[in-house]
């Protein structure tokens, strides 16, 4: 602060540019000078605001248009401000001089009589550095009740410092300075608010117990800069004429007061909650976009795992149907190579029997052979009695003959006998030697026959013998293919085994119990978007992949034709299945392109049953989940179709799906007004009526999600203008319930709350509803940090909130 006597050079020491000429400048453009040289812009923030006080009215010297600007306190910290004063971004020495210029040049200035240029308001210069401290010494950070431990590394906390340069206005005797007129009335402010600063200073001074801070503006808006915390330097200037020797004593007494001044000195370091959101709010996004890519990426994987399953039943179905036909053949060919061998084994016995019977043959004909033999040697024992015979007839002959010579007298026919005789014996001898001859020609033929039949046989046995052995061996290799062929095909049934027992070990029990429970039709009808624990969403996704391979087998143009059927049971089933599908990212484009959209909105105008209006919302809503689908959704008159419904049902489950289906739509800013034209947020909040806590919770949740989207569109100033929700009266509504319901149903009241004070053309409605109040509650009492801070940020940005605090 520079003090002193009109003309004595403190707007010379403090204020001068010296744009040109270093040397020349005053504290003002130093200090920034320093400051900015130390600074850096990135991480660092240096702003200024200049100001004057001219006739216990504050006005700003960069907007001179905002005059009467008022001073806020803080009641707990004593930290004051001008909330309406801009605040401008430092960046440059060369920005600082053209601001310094505009402020001086709006300063008021007028003659007197001691000073041609004679300041007459007191000039403040506010400049607000803030610095992370982060980079300075971690060790050293103190935070604020409580936050130190919630965010630990992630909080970025900030010094903050406020300079305030003075140039007070000077202090003279009305009659010396020649004052007159209103002249006389800045006069008279000037030394009131001088006495009020010297009167305080002495206060402080003296330790007294009351220090008159309120009497002038002046002392309002150095309350924080001098005797607390802050480090106070006062410049004190005199006239060294002895003309102004009252003045000059004066002015040096008023120094010496201040002297006594002693300062706590205090580092201001603060969270900043304003880039913590932000931060806070890139991390969410952040880790939201993570988990969605994370969602695909399981979900692509899951269907590439599911892909090689399928593939690797199908390459095992082929298998067990090749290894099935090789068997079925490799058991042909042995049966048939069996009958080969059979046939083979048949023809040997009959071989061997014909061989036997041909050694038969051999017996026979040597044991006749041997008997012909016999007979033949009989017959020459025979022929050699008969000689002897003859020999002892011809002896009897000649005995006879003898005899007869002896007797030849007795007979001459005794002759005639005996040449008979004679002839008879040489006959004999012919037969016999012929008979002898023939037989042995009889024995040689056959000799030789049998010989010859031996022969063929014998070679007949050997060509048999080496048959046998060929067919042995083939035999042989066969049976040790169809071996192989076995132990092929035992590996294959092993194989089979263990893919199955894979299989049964990747599916839980749950699901293979829910795989009958889906088979049979029961479970179906709940709608994923509204599962509420990990449990049943595990349950779910089970389900959902059971039905997958239902809906797979049938085939979805199948089933979306029975959302058309005549029977009621056969429509609520297909369009139970329809709604599980589009649970699933994966399915909504197929069940959109197949016309499943289409066939589920006909259905909601056209069935007048309560499961199918319940189904259909909930298959809706699962659409209405995906950006892509909501356009679809809201261009096929969606929404006036789902209002229709909300207002002709009172069942609260089909009303929790038909408000979850809104909600969902209510997240797409580019279809707030065409939703508000077809109905959609009257027939959401006309759902309150039924009181049910999760149509209430839906609800809350679609106007959290409208009010966020709105806020965003309008601070990107691609809309201006009052809330759709407010002009749908949505105000009133949430002024009456904001604190009646559950944790999760307040918190997006609260938000809904939050989003809509951001926006200026909001204000008036909110203060005129009520809802200031609310949203000062917010502020103070929301269980959540961000809710708190978003409701802080609507106070304080929002002009028309301000005199409320
Ligand atoms: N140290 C100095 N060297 C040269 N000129 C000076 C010096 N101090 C002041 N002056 C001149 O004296 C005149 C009055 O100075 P200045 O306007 O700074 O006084 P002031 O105390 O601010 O007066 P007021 O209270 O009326 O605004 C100016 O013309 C200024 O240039």
């Amino acid at each position: 602060m520079a003090y002193g006597q009109t003309g004595t050079g403190k707007t010379y020491t403090v204020g001068r540019l010296g744009k040109d000429d270093p040397s020349e400048r005053g504290i003002m453009v130093r200090a920034l000078e320093d400051i900015l040289s130390v600074m850096s812009l990135e991480t660092d923030g240096v702003a200024i605001s200049f100001l004057q006080l001219y006739l216990e009215s504050v006005q700003d010297l960069l907007a001179p248009e905002k005059t009467n600007i008022p001073i806020v306190e803080d009641p707990k910290t004593g930290e004051v401000s001008l909330p309406g004063a801009a605040i401008v971004e430092i960046r440059d020495l060369e920005h600082v001089f053209q601001l310094l210029q505009i402020g001086e040049m709006n300063r008021h200035a007028a003659n007197t009589k001691m000073n041609t240029e004679s300041s007459r308001s007191h000039a403040i210069l506010i400049i607000h550095i803030q610095r992370s401290s982060r980079a300075k010494d971690e060790s050293t950070t103190s935070l604020p009740n409580g936050t130190g431990d919630l965010f630990s590394d992630s909080l970025p906390p900030v010094l903050k410092s406020k300079l305030l340069i003075v140039d007070l206005a000077g202090s003279e005797r009305i009659d010396k300075s020649g004052s007159e007129g209103h002249m006389i009335e800045e006069a008279k402010f000037i030394n009131l608010s001088l006495t009020s600063l010297g009167k305080c200073i002495n206060a402080i001074a003296e330790n007294s117990p009351h220090i008159p801070i309120r009497d002038s503006k002046l002392t309002r808006i150095l309350r924080d800069s001098f005797g607390g915390t802050a480090r106070t330097s006062l410049i004190v200037t005199i006239g060294p004429s002895a003309r102004h020797f009252s003045e000059t004593s004066s002015t040096i007494m008023f120094g010496q007061r201040a002297m006594k001044i002693v300062n706590t000195i205090r580092i201001k370091e603060e969270v900043d909650y304003e880039s913590l959101y932000k931060k806070v709010e890139r991390e969410v996004d952040h880790l939201t976009s993570e988990m969605e890519r994370q969602q695909k990426l399981k979900n692509s994987e899951k269907m590439q795992l599911e892909r090689k399953l399928r593939e690797s039943e199908a390459s095992l179905n082929d298998l067990k149907v090749t290894s099935a036909v090789k068997i079925e053949n490799i058991e042909m060919e042995k049966h048939q190579l069996e009958c080969t061998v059979k046939t083979l084994m048949m023809d040997l016995e009959k071989e061997k029997g014909k061989n036997n019977l041909l050694s038969e043959q051999i017996i026979y004909l040597e044991t006749s052979l041997g008997e012909n033999k016999q007979k033949q040697l009989e017959n020459i024992s025979n022929t050699n009695i008969l000689a002897d015979k003859t020999k002892s007839d011809e002896k009897k002959i000649r005995e006879l003959l003898r005899q007869l010579e002896d007797e030849r007298s007795r007979s001459a026919s005794m002759n005639d006998q005996l040449s008979v005789l004679q002839e008879l014996s040489d006959a004999q001898s012919y037969v016999q030697a012929n008979m002898t001859c023939e037989l042995e020609k009889q024995l040689s033929r056959t000799t030789e026959e049998f010989t010859s039949q031996i022969c063929s046989l014998e070679e007949k046995i050997a060509e048999l013998i080496s048959e046998k052995e060929l067919v042995y061996e083939e035999l042989k290799s066969t049976q040790e293919k169809v071996q192989q062929e076995m132990r092929h095909r035992q590996g294959l049934e092993d194989e089979i085994l263990r893919l199955k027992q894979s299989l049964a070990d990747n599916c839980s029990e749950e699901s293979k119990a829910l795989c009958g429970m889906v088979r049979s039709g029961s479970g179906l009808g709940h709608v994923p978007f509204m599962s509420k624990s990990g449990k049943s969403r595990e349950f779910l996704s089970s389900q959902r992949g059971n039905i997958s391979k239902i809906f797979e087998e049938v085939g979805l143009p199948n089933v979306l034709a029975l959302l058309k059927s005549e029977e009621i049971e056969v429509q609520i089933h297909a369009v139970k299945v329809v709604a599980n599908l589009a649970a699933e990212d994966i399915n909504q484009e197929k069940i959109v392109e197949e016309g499943g959209l289409d066939a589920l909105l006909s259905l909601l105008e056209t069935s007048e049953n309560t499961t199918i209006h319940r189904v259909t919302a909930g298959a809706i809503a699962n659409l209405a989940m995906n950006g892509s689908n909501q356009g679809l959704i809201m261009n096929k008159g969606g929404a006036r179709l789902l209002a229709n419904v909300a207002f002709k049902t009172d069942d609260p489950q089909t009303l929790r799906m038909v408000a979850g289906a809104l909600a969902n739509l209510c997240g797409n800013e580019k279809l707030h007004v065409m939703l508000k034209q077809d109905g959609g947020i009257k027939a959401l909040l006309g759902m309150f009526r039924s009181g049910h806590n999760e149509v209430i919770a839906q609800i809350a949740r679609g106007m959290a999600n409208f009010a966020k989207c709105e806020s965003r569109v309008i601070s990107q100033g691609h809309r201006k203008g009052r809330s759709l929700l407010i002009e749908e009266g949505v105000l009133n509504w949430m002024v009456a319930n904001s604190s009646a319901f559950s944790a999760s149903t307040r918190r997006h009241i609260e938000l809904a709350f939050c989003h809509l004070a951001q926006n200026e053309d909001n204000a008036r409605d909110i203060i005129l509803t009520g809802g200031i109040k609310e949203l000062i509650r917010i502020s103070r009492e929301s269980s959540r940090d961000d809710t708190r801070n978003l409701a802080k940020k609507a106070l304080n940005s929002n002009q028309a909130f301000l005199e409320f605090q």
